[in-house]
């Protein structure tokens, strides 16, 4: 296809959501002339289970659940009115007590303010919220944000090494919909002791956002901590950014969450547009489809340029992976379906693999966003002509042309601006983009039943460490191999997981077990310190 070629086709295909200023350009998608129309009948169902998931429709079946994200920003549409007021009385209560921290009427007990928040969360309950902070934060926020969102001992020293003395001055917002999660529970009960270490109450610095009854509820009420917000369970994890779970934190930090909110309500409204030319995400939906042969058989790259969109990748890998990466579709056929996500940003991935999506394995196609304002304020003249975004612009055009050329498919979604409007945009869009190609591939979305089986099997082995530790403690400075280890707990065929834990105790000195000097990988003797 020539340049004039590609820009009648741009002509042909761009489609633009005014009242967020944004457009998304298929055009550098090579799908035959009559895909759209192919794709007419099953996009038209799409749509119907779009509608009676918006009414209230059981849309996640097997959790038997309602899934209402597109109500969080358009509380009328919910279809009872109690899930209304549920919502409205949210928003409001994030705004009061964000109010409150602000001007010292909540407080911490030996400090005059708050003036940081430490999230502990992980996936949907931290993704958002990293995506937000990240995206929107300035210098001049109101409070500055830290994160716990994994279970590593290493990565929460650092946070608190970040935090030192203003700890003193930290709200921990613990944020778990489920409320059991293992890597937020370790977080919490790391976060508490760091207070207890410098003299603090925990629950005097402390707020959960979580489902009524849950394990965290339950620690929250215990501990007379400040707040609970709730979480609901017809809002999923990986959609919960325009809950308490990220409108909490972002208010916190003094970010406009009414700009965020109105952003995706007015992308929700363009998206429910049944003319497919003209709804970006069903657009967008039927451009995955066609580029993985809705099969999921090339990767989504994302290709922000723009430093303050990193983390979009990211959101999005959630975001798309744990809804469409499923074993079985809604009539119980088995089909592994999934879409693959990665990407960080331009023009610095230029240096990194564009080199491969250029020349190697055509594997992928890519999602380009474009910024079109480059900073505040003016830009100075890097060259007589140019400023530095004039050349993020040529980095990326050059980018693209230089795919397309070697017959690599790309999309580009351009925005004004990353404001508050345009991010809640942008999540609406993908998200609406997911619910519609999981309709055209027959999934469900809104389950995961993948992530449980890893987490069982992370129980066991923390079930036979419990009975080797026990073994152990009985057992005073004998030598064991892990072979006479894994049959002493009943469990022979598990000599390798048995092996791998002492190998861990072994390396950590606090945990009484030694690794005897000079023993041999697969005959190494342990005994109880
Ligand atoms: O908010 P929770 O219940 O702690 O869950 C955190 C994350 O864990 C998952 O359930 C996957 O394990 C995600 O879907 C979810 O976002």
């Amino acid at each position: 296809m020539t340049e004039r070629q590609l820009w009648e086709r741009y002509k042909k295909y761009l489609c633009g959501v005014e009242s967020v200023g944004l457009t998304l350009d298929v055009s550098r998608m090579n799908f035959p002339e009559d895909f759209l129309e192919r794709m007419r009948g099953p996009m038209e169902k799409a749509f119907d289970a779009m509608a009676a998931l918006e009414k209230g429709a059981i849309a996640n079946p097997d959790e038997k659940r309602m899934v209402g994200h597109y109500w969080l920003r358009a509380p009328e549409l919910a279809p009872e009115p109690g899930l209304a007021k549920e919502i409205r009385d949210t928003v409001a209560a994030v705004r009061a007590f964000s109010d409150d921290v602000h001007a010292g009427r909540v407080k911490p007990p030996k400090g005059d303010r708050f003036t940081r928040v430490l999230l502990v969360g992980i996936g949907g309950s931290a993704l958002g919220p990293q995506l937000v902070a990240d995206a929107l934060g300035t210098a001049a926020d109101r409070m500055q944000v830290f994160f716990f969102d994994n279970t590593d001992p290493d990565g929460m020293d650092r946070v608190l090494a970040q935090l030192g003395d203003k700890l003193a001055e930290t709200l921990t917002v613990v944020i778990s919909k489920s409320g059991g999660t293992k890597e937020t529970r370790n977080g919490m009960v790391e976060a508490e002791r760091a207070y207890q270490q410098k003299g603090l109450d925990f629950g005097r610095h402390a707020v959960a956002v979580t489902g009524e009854g849950s394990e965290l509820d339950r620690s929250a009420k215990k501990g007379n901590w400040l707040r609970t917000f709730p979480m609901w369970d017809w809002v999923g994890g990986r959609t919960s950014v325009l809950s308490a779970v990220g409108l909490l934190p972002a208010r916190l930090q003094g970010l406009d969450i009414d700009g965020m909110l109105a952003g995706a309500r007015d992308m929700d409204v363009a998206t429910r547009e049944r003319d497919m030319l003209r709804n970006p995400a069903a657009l967008m939906a039927l451009m995955w489809f066609h580029a993985g042969n809705g099969r999921g058989q090339k990767d989504l790259v994302i290709l922000p340029y723009k430093d303050r969109l990193l983390l979009l990748s990211r959101y999005l890998q959630q975001l798309v992976m744990e809804s469409l990466g499923k074993e079985k579709d809604l009539d119980g056929k088995v089909v592994n379906q999934g879409l693959a996500v990665y990407g960080n940003k331009g023009s610095t991935d230029q240096h990194a693999y564009v080199q491969q999506l250029r020349e190697g394995v055509n594997n992928f196609f890519a999602t380009f966003v474009e910024v079109l304002k480059d900073r505040e304020g003016t830009s100075m003249r890097v060259e007589e002509e140019f400023t530095s975004g004039d050349y993020l612009l040529g980095f990326l055009l050059g980018s693209r042309r230089a795919l397309f050329e070697k017959g690599r498919e790309s999309m580009t979604l351009t925005v004004p601006d990353v404001s508050a409007r345009t991010l809640g945009a942008l999540i609406a869009l993908h998200e609406r983009a997911v619910g519609l190609y999981a309709s055209l591939v027959n999934i469900n979305a809104y389950h995961q039943p993948g992530v449980e089986a890893g987490k069982k099997a992370a129980g066991a082995v923390l079930e036979l460490q419990r009975k080797l530790l026990a073994k152990l403690r009985g057992e005073k400075a004998k030598g064991h191999t892990a072979e006479e280890l894994a049959t002493a707990v009943g469990s022979p065929d598990e000599v390798e997981t048995v092996f791998k834990v002492l190998e861990h105790l072994a390396a950590n000195a606090d945990q009484g077990v030694k690794r005897e000097p000079g023993a041999q990988r697969f005959d190494t003797r342990f005994r109880a310190g």
